[in-house]
């Protein structure tokens, strides 16, 4: 069965909602309350060809795992299919992509990135504003992302001297793997916002540097590509969003045993989301600077302007469905009982927690407050 745009764009209300993704019709009125970034998302692109905001951040295969095959109506008909070329090769591009298009061809040879300071900046250059906003902000002013990285001047060593070092061994072993360095990728989401190779890249990175990786829950490549870019011995860890719905979260977790990934990383510290303002205002700061003009704020325009704001920007959806009740005598032991993988808890912050985590039975725990960027509170102590 195939369709025109006209009769696509007939089906733009939260009553029947059909939308395009590369050229093939979805019906996803059944799914708009399902989706992790709620209705409004898929709204705004309901009638219409979503690919553009839909394909780097879902993994290929987030269609076929969440909607049924029914809701999979057919694809565009020869015409529309030539049209939606058209309009694609034919879009002006923004003033950010034109920004982004110039940085890249300037950009440093990979050679010449020293150090992480070296990195950030570059990034900072040739990244969509919104996704350096999305992968760079902290919660509220900032002050734990900044003691973060400040912690590390407070501390200092006291170097001996006179001992053999031609014979270092970096190593360590993280669960029982090996590690060339006491270090791991930690988990974060959506890297094909910042790359089109996204995790999968990272994984092959790490395989030849002998590194461990975490997987987040919220990658944009699926979890099966990801295991297939690894080495035969190369450890993937999965981190997980505990969904509220137990089932689903055993599920996921149950998949991601089957596909050979080594432990599940709870994260704990994220019941709810951060205030990130940086994420938050980067829409409407890059609306003002495509139109070039400066802002004039009318009643008018506030009017049904102020419904419509996202308050928690790019990372919102990431949350949204998930278990914000867990407890240690409820959570732990369902896990558990889940999966037979060493257990991890993400987000610990204090001795007391600690304690409870090693009473808990848990194999390990990560030190962390999530970067200061998207826990609940700001001024959390360095980790
Ligand atoms: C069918 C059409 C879909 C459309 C048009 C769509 C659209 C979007 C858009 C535009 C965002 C970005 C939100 C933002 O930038 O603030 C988003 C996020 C997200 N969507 Fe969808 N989506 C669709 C289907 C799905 C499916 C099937 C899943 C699978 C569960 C899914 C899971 C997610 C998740 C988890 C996020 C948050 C980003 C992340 O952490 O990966 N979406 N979606
Ligand atoms: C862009 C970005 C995305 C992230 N996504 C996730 C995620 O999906 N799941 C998660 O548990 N932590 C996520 N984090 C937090 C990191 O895993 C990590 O906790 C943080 O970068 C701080 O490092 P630390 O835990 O070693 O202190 C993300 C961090 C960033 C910067």
């Amino acid at each position: 069965m195939s369709f025109s745009l006209e009769e696509v764009a007939s089906h733009n209300k939260p009553t029947s909602c059909w939308v395009i993704i590369a050229q093939q019709v979805y019906d996803v009125t059944d799914f708009l309350l399902e989706h992790p970034g709620g209705s409004s998302i898929i709204l705004k692109y309901a009638g219409c060809d979503a690919t553009r905001a839909y394909e780097p951040i879902h993994p290929k295969d987030a269609l076929e795992k969440h909607l049924p095959k029914s809701k999979h109506l057919g694809a565009v008909d020869t015409e529309a299919a030539q049209k939606l070329k058209e309009a694609e090769v034919n879009r002006q591009k923004t003033k950010d992509e034109v920004r982004v298009e110039k940085a890249m061809k300037e950009r440093p040879l990979l050679s010449r990135i020293l150090s992480l300071n070296d990195m950030e900046a570059v990034a900072k250059r040739i990244l969509p504003f919104k996704v350096y906003s999305f992968y760079s902000a902290g919660a509220d002013d900032e002050i734990t992302l900044d003691q973060n990285s400040r912690a590390y001047s407070r501390f200092f060593f006291n170097p001996r001297v006179m001992k053999p070092v031609s014979n270092c061994d970096t190593s360590i072993s993280i669960l029982g793997f090996k590690s060339s360095l006491p270090i791991f990728v930690c988990g974060a989401a959506l890297a094909k916002l910042g790359h089109p190779l996204g995790e999968v890249n990272i994984t092959r990175a790490c395989g030849k540097a002998k590194l461990s990786q975490m997987i987040s829950t919220h990658c944009s490549c699926s979890y099966s590509e990801i295991a297939d870019a690894a080495l035969p011995d190369q450890p993937l860890f999965f981190q997980l969003y505990k969904s509220s719905n137990d089932a689903k979260a055993a599920m996921l977790i149950e998949e991601v045993e089957r596909l050979g990934y080594k432990s599940i990383w709870l994260t704990v510290d994220l019941a709810s989301l951060g205030n990130r303002e940086r994420d938050v205002k980067s829409g409407w700061v890059l609306e003002d600077q495509e139109s070039g003009v400066p802002p004039v704020y009318v009643e008018e325009v506030a009017k049904g302007g102020e419904e419509s704001v996202n308050f928690f920007g790019t990372s919102s959806p990431v949350v949204a469905l998930d278990d914000r009740d867990m407890t240690w005598e409820k959570t732990i032991p369902w896990l558990r009982s889940v999966t037979k993988l060493p257990i991890v808890l993400k987000g610990i912050q204090c001795v007391e927690d600690v304690v409870l985590a090693a009473e808990a039975g848990v194999d390990g725990i990560l030190l962390s407050n999530h970067g200061g960027a998207s826990t609940l509170l700001d001024c959390c102590a360095a980790a």
